[in-house]
């Protein structure tokens, strides 16, 4: 297993999942589904899924998330836009599925919550390129204790409700 090129991977989705938090330290954010609800009386996404995340995950996860590449180029600017995009496009899948459960905002649902955006990201990427079954594996093995460790410390600087 190439390590280099097992973090190259994995970390545009880390950081766009990891950076869409930094939005809820904005003033005034705007949900992604406009409060709307769907035939289960309940929301579609929910508020804790704003445009304003969704712009700084995508932007985060195609520039910090290329950045490794500098030094060791492994995938392309268009490959880390693609994985970031998917990646919060996955934890937008997993809030719509969390909403349908009838479980409100923030309420922890595992492995949803850790995998949904890494594995709707490898999934679309995995379309067109070629991702070794040992790094999926391997970073869903490892993906969930990061998550545990990342949420604390997202909790501790008060950009998470929630520890987890
Ligand atoms: C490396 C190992 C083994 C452990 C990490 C230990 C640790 C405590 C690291 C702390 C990193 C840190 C200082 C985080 C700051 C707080 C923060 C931004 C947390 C983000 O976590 C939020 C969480 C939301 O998940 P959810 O929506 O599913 O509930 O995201 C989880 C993210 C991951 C599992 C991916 C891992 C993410 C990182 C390693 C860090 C993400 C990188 C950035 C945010 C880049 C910085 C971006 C900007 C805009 C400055
Ligand atoms: N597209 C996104 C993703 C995340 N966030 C922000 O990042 C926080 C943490 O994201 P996450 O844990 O995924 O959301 P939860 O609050 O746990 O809500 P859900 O139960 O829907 O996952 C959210 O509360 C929200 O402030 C956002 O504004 N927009
Ligand atoms: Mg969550």
């Amino acid at each position: 297993m190439d390590l280099v090129a097992f973090f190259i991977l994995i970390w545009p989705p880390y950081v766009a999942n990891g950076s869409a938090v930094f939005s809820s330290r904005l003033k005034t954010r705007h949900p992604l589904d406009f409060g709307k609800t769907l035939w289960d009386g309940r929301r579609i996404f929910g508020d804790g899924k704003t445009y304003e995340g969704l712009a700084i995950g995508i932007t985060a996860g195609s520039t910090i998330g290329y950045l490794p590449n500098l030094l060791s180029p492994h995938i392309t600017p268009l490959d880390a836009f693609v994985l970031s995009t998917t990646a919060v496009l996955g934890d937008l899948l997993g809030a719509f599925i969390k909403r349908r459960l009838c479980m409100p905002r923030g309420y922890p649902a595992f492995p949803l919550d850790q995998l949904d955006f890494l594995l709707t990201a490898f999934l679309i990427y995995s379309l067109y390129a070629e991702i070794p079954p040992i790094y999926i594996l391997a970073a869903v093995i490892i993906t969930p204790l990061i998550h545990r460790a990342t949420n604390y410390a997202a909790y501790v600087l008060k950009l998470k409700r929630e520890p987890w």
